[in-house]
């Protein structure tokens, strides 16, 4: 390699930060119901503060067949296929059925195109740290932590989070999967039950009746991944004091026993006071200490976005995430520069005040989590299946 590009890779090293955006993947992403707008109001909020300066921007590179069947099936990728040609839907509706795409997964126009965009971008972050070429990359359009292997679920056609971290698995022998959504990464976790390769840990909302109900204290993985899959069921209310203190403790453990290589961390807004979802008290500083703990261990890192339904609120969360992540502080009043300014009326601040919901997880409760989830890692440690 030639002086020159060396000093060019040394210097997108320095730019430690990728992070993928370009105005097709914004196009695509808009496509999911309930975000429509989302995508752009977070870039413009990222871009507003400055943030992009500190950042390499990439294009996302849609994913090709052989990627996507890296994990989904051919049954379900080739329907993707047929059915984005097809003018009339009513011809496929049995087989819509079959692959999940009804109710909370409505066919979409362009389906096989959204899908190479979505797993594309996070397959390009990805790769980003697989070349050494940084430390940390950014996909804030991905994250869709529920699809399975043969069909979309939750709102999630393709599954980029297992894409993402299949890729990362050709040049890193242990993964450590995050998930901070409100929501189970049911998806995810199932994908990986039954390998010591990838540790999923998701501190979620699991309650009787709430989606996709899966998550349990009890559910530790199968086989040769027993205890590999760590699962934090938590109940309404919960408060960043409280949530920090709880990842803190389970995080120690995890770096201690599981000793990973590199780090995915998907961080759904929906788990933020002022959600539709309506469900824990917390702000985006609770999630941005579990995130400078993260960073603190100064491994390769993949940041996915995934639910948020408070589209000016996500827009606030991963701006704040983002300067977290860049190491750059960012002021409290949202820049008047901003084209959505009037998105983030009345207060116009970044800042995100927690809920008063009644936390009804007592301390009992958290006790019980922490204890539960240290001792099952004390299985890996000592190497038991
Ligand atoms: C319809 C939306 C997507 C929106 N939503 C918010 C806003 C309204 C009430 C909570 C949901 O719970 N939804 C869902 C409905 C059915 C199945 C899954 C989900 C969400 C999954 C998810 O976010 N995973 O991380
Ligand atoms: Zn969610």
């Amino acid at each position: 390699m030639d002086r020159s590009q060396e000093m060019k890779n040394a210097n997108l090293l320095s730019q430690r930060v990728f992070y993928i955006c370009d105005l097709q993947l914004f196009k695509e992403s808009d496509k999911i119901p309930n975000i429509r707008g989302r995508a752009k109001l977070v870039h413009n909020l990222i871009r507003a503060y400055d943030l992009v300066s500190h950042m390499q921007l990439i294009p996302h590179r849609p994913a090709s067949e052989d990627s996507l069947l890296s994990f989904h099936s051919r049954n379900y990728i080739e329907f993707l296929q047929k059915v984005d040609q097809s003018s009339d839907l009513e011809k496929h509706e049995d087989d819509q059925l079959e692959f999940g795409l009804e109710y909370d997964c409505p066919l979409i126009e362009g389906i096989y195109r959204f899908v190479q965009a979505i797993a594309g971008a996070s397959l390009t972050a990805a790769q980003v740290l697989v070349n050494g070429l940084a430390r940390v990359a950014i996909n804030w359009n991905g994250g869709w932590h529920h699809a399975q292997r043969d069909g979309a679920e939750g709102f999630c056609y393709i599954n980029d989070v297992v894409l993402a971290i299949h890729k990362l698995r050709e040049k890193f022998s242990r993964i450590l999967y995050i998930d901070f959504d409100l929501h189970h990464g049911n998806g995810v976790e199932n994908a990986f039950a039954f390998t010591p390769h990838v540790l999923t840990l998701s501190l979620h909302k699991h309650e009787p009746g709430f989606y996709p109900g899966t998550g349990g204290l009890l559910d530790v993985g199968l086989g040769r991944g027993r205890y590999y899959s760590v699962n934090v069921p938590l109940k309404d209310g919960v408060r960043d004091d409280n949530y920090f203190t709880l990842f803190h403790c389970i995080a120690n453990k995890v770096w201690c026993t599981f000793r990973p290589d590199a780090v995915v961390v998907q961080c759904g807004a929906d788990c933020i006071n002022g959600d539709p979802a309506c469900a824990f008290n917390l702000t985006p500083r609770g999630i941005g200490q579990c995130v400078e703990k993260v960073l603190a261990w100064n491994l390769p890192t993949l940041f996915l976005g995934g639910g948020g339904y408070n589209l000016p609120n996500t827009a606030r969360c991963w701006t704040y995430l983002t300067s977290i992540i860049v190491g750059f502080q960012i002021p409290a009043s949202i820049p008047d520069s901003n084209e959505d300014f009037m998105c983030y009326s009345p207060d116009f601040e970044l800042d995100i005040i927690p809920g008063n919901r009644s936390d009804q997880n007592t301390a009992e409760d958290m006790k019980l989590l922490a204890e539960t989830v240290c001792q099952n890692l004390d299985n890996i440690a000592e190497g038991k299946e």
